[in-house]
C-alpha cells in the first residue's frame, strides 16, 4: 500500500509503517499514543490526539482525568476480591486476572495509571505472564496509562531485552514481535548509567523509565543514605544522573523528561533536595497508607506542575475494605478519590 500523507498523519503507528525503518526502529514497541487522550477523562469528555513525548501523554492525562493517583496492582491469590483462590497455575492466574480488572472497572474514574507489580504476576508461571497481559490491556481500554513495576538492571543487551519486553518490541527475522506494551517500566539504577542508556535507547521515543532514586522501604538508607568521599548521598548521586539521562529528552509542552524518579514517600524530608537536583524528572512517590506515608507531606515533588508527582498506592486501595468495611469496589474508589484531591490541592 503506497504511503500518503494523508494516511501517514493519522497515527504515529502508521507514520512507522510508512517510513524506511532501519533494524533499531524494529526494537521499539508499536505507538499507542492516542489511546489515553481518547479515554474517557474524569471530566466526561473525550480529548484531543495525544502529544507524541510520553511526559507530554502523561500531564496531558494528568489534567484529563484530573488525577494523579496510580493504581498499584500487586494481587495475592490469597486476598482477592472474589475469594482466595486455588487449584493449577491457570486457575489462579484465571482468578487474578478477573480481580485485576475488577479493581480496574472500579478505581479508573479515580485515578491515571496502573502500576502491576509484575513478580505478582510472574510467579505464576507463563498463565500468570498471561494474566498480567490482559491486566494492561485492560487498563489501556479504561484510558489509562501503564507503568510495569519490574524493576530491572543488567548490562547493555540484558537491559535491552528487558525493555523490549515490557516497553519494546523483539526484532526478529521479517519483523518484530511485540512486548507487553507498557507505556513505562521502573529500572534499577545500581548498573550504572550505561545501563540505563540501554533501557532508554529501546524506550526512547515512546516510553519512560522509573529510576529507582531514594525508595520507600527502611533498608533504603543501608546503600541509598550512604555519603559519598566526594559529597552527597549515593541516592543524590542517582538524581543527578536521572537528571542528566533525562535531560537529553524533554517534553516541549509538559517541560518534564523521560526518565522518572521513584521516591518514596515514608521519607517526605528528602523530596525538595531531590526535586532541586532532579527538576524535570516526574516522581513516582510510593509508600502512602500501608507503609506509612501521607499524601499531604508530598508538596515538593508537584513543584514543576501537577503531572510532575505521582503518588502511588496498591493496599490502601486495593484493600481499603478491610478498615472501612462496605464492597470492596465502593471501598476502594473511595480510597482513590480521597487520594486524589488531596494531591490534587497540593499542586
Ligand atoms: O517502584 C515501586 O513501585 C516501589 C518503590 C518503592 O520505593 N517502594 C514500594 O513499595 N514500591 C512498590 O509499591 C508497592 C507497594 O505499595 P503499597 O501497597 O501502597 O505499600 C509494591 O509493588 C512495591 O514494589
Amino acid at each position: 500500500m503506497a504511503c500518503t500523507p494523508a494516511r501517514a498523519s493519522r497515527s504515529r503507528s502508521l507514520r512507522r509503517g510508512c517510513r524506511a525503518s532501519p533494524p533499531a526502529r524494529a526494537s521499539r514497541r508499536p505507538s499507542r499514543a492516542r489511546r489515553l487522550p481518547d479515554a474517557p477523562s474524569a471530566a466526561g469528555g473525550p480529548q484531543g490526539p495525544a502529544p507524541a513525548h510520553v511526559a507530554d501523554r502523561l500531564a496531558a492525562a494528568v489534567a484529563a482525568r484530573g488525577s494523579q493517583i496510580v493504581l498499584g496492582l500487586d494481587p495475592d491469590p490469597l486476598r482477592l476480591w472474589h475469594g482466595p483462590a486455588g487449584g493449577d497455575a491457570a486457575a489462579v492466574a484465571g482468578a487474578v486476572e478477573a480481580h485485576c480488572r475488577a479493581v480496574v472497572d472500579a478505581v479508573a474514574d479515580a485515578v491515571v495509571a496502573v502500576k502491576p507489580q509484575v513478580a505478582c504476576f510472574e510467579r505464576l508461571g507463563a498463565p500468570g505472564w498471561a494474566a498480567l497481559a490482559a491486566t494492561v490491556a485492560h487498563a489501556r481500554d479504561a484510558g489509562l496509562f501503564v507503568l510495569a513495576d519490574a524493576k530491572r538492571g543488567d548490562i547493555d543487551v540484558s537491559a535491552a531485552a528487558y525493555a523490549q519486553g515490557f516497553v519494546g518490541a523483539t526484532p526478529v527475522q521479517g519483523g518484530s514481535l511485540p512486548g507487553l506494551g507498557a507505556d513505562a517500566m521502573t529500572v534499577a539504577p545500581y548498573m550504572g548509567l550505561d545501563t540505563l542508556r540501554s533501557f532508554a535507547a529501546v524506550a526512547r521515543p515512546d516510553a519512560a523509565l522509573f529510576v529507582l532514586v531514594r525508595t520507600s522501604n527502611p533498608g533504603a538508607a543501608d546503600l541509598q543514605d550512604e555519603p559519598l568521599a566526594r559529597g552527597g548521598t549515593v541516592w543524590e548521586h542517582v538524581a543527578g544522573l536521572v537528571a542528566r539521562l533525562g535531560a537529553e529528552h524533554v517534553g516541549p509542552e509538559s517541560g518534564l523528561s523521560d526518565i522518572a524518579a521513584v521516591v518514596g514517600a515514608t521519607q517526605p524530608r528528602h523530596l525538595a533536595r531531590a526535586r532541586e537536583l532532579a527538576p524535570q524528572a516526574i516522581f513516582l512517590l510510593p509508600g502512602v497508607g500501608a507503609q506509612g506515608g501521607r499524601v499531604e507531606d508530598l508538596a515538593p515533588a508537584f513543584a514543576p506542575g501537577r503531572a510532575a508527582g505521582l503518588v502511588t498506592a496498591s493496599r490502601s486501595i486495593v484493600r481499603a475494605h478491610e478498615q472501612v468495611g462496605g464492597s470492596p469496589a465502593q471501598a476502594a474508589l473511595a480510597e482513590a478519590q480521597r487520594l486524589r484531591e488531596a494531591a490534587w490541592a497540593l499542586a
